[in-house]
């Protein structure tokens, strides 16, 4: 294959996501995906795709082939056959309902089972989603960085509805599968493609603190 053959072949990842029901792995791949949430709870009956495409340093063109795996295929017969051959796993809880954090031993279990035999192990972050509803948590930080540690797991924290971290964290993975590292102005930039929805000051004035919109967007934050 000559190289601008390889170049126009553009690198596809599998990146699953898992977890229980309405913890929010829909959300999260709509927002990353589409740049949009929705309140309404839709049931995923067993699987759903998403595709984007991102740049990674370097004008790396990958693009991400997110498996949103639905929380009831837990247990059922093609569990397997959708995790298989993924270089990503995200193992996603919703921070407000503990049980979702205690069947995360279930669903990684299923991860590692899965890849037993094989060679090359796939990148995988533990997420915390909701973190909006931060006064609702019930899993306490801590709980989540040692199911990080003892597992060899990275750890993130997102939000699907405020679109917090969420790009950055599919980012993060895709970087990891490939490789390439992410420099802390990269990391901020990411952050900031969220935020500036968000957030939107009048130069050198700072944030307005009375009635304006400007209090609506910080309640936000
Ligand atoms: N407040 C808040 N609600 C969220 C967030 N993410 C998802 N939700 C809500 O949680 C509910 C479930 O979200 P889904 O994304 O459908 O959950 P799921 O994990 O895909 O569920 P299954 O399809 O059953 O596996 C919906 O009502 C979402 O609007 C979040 O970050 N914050």
């Amino acid at each position: 294959m000559s190289d601008s053959e390889e170049e126009s072949q553009e690198r596809q990842l599998k990146v699953a996501v898992v977890g229980d029901g309405a913890c929010g792995k829909t959300s999260l791949a709509t927002r990353f995906a589409q740049e949009a949430f929705g309140k309404q709870y839709k049931q995923t009956i067993g699987l759903d795709f998403f595709l984007k495409r991102i740049t990674l340093p370097g004008n790396l063109n990958v693009t991400l082939q997110v498996w949103d795996i639905g929380g009831q295929t837990i247990g059922g017969k093609m569990l397997d056959k959708y995790i298989y051959g993924a270089q990503g796993v995200l193992l996603v809880y919703d921070i407000t309902n503990y049980q979702s954090f205690e069947n995360l031993e279930d669903w990684f279990g299923m991860v590692k089972k899965v890849n037993e035999e094989s060679d090359v192990q796939p990148v995988v972050y533990l997420v915390g989603n909701k973190i909006d509803l931060e006064h609702m948590r019930t899993v306490k930080v801590d709980k989540h960085q040692r199911f990080c540690q003892e597992n060899g797991l990275i750890s993130h924290f997102v939000s699907a509805k405020t679109g917090d971290s969420v790009f950055l964290c599919f980012q993060r993975v895709a970087a990891d599968i490939l490789g390439v590292k992410l420099n802390k102005a990269e990391i901020e930039q990411s952050q900031r493609i969220v935020r500036a929805e968000l957030v939107d000051y009048p130069q050198d004035e700072g944030p307005v603190r009375e009635e304006s919109n400007q209090s609506k967007i910080c309640s936000l934050q």
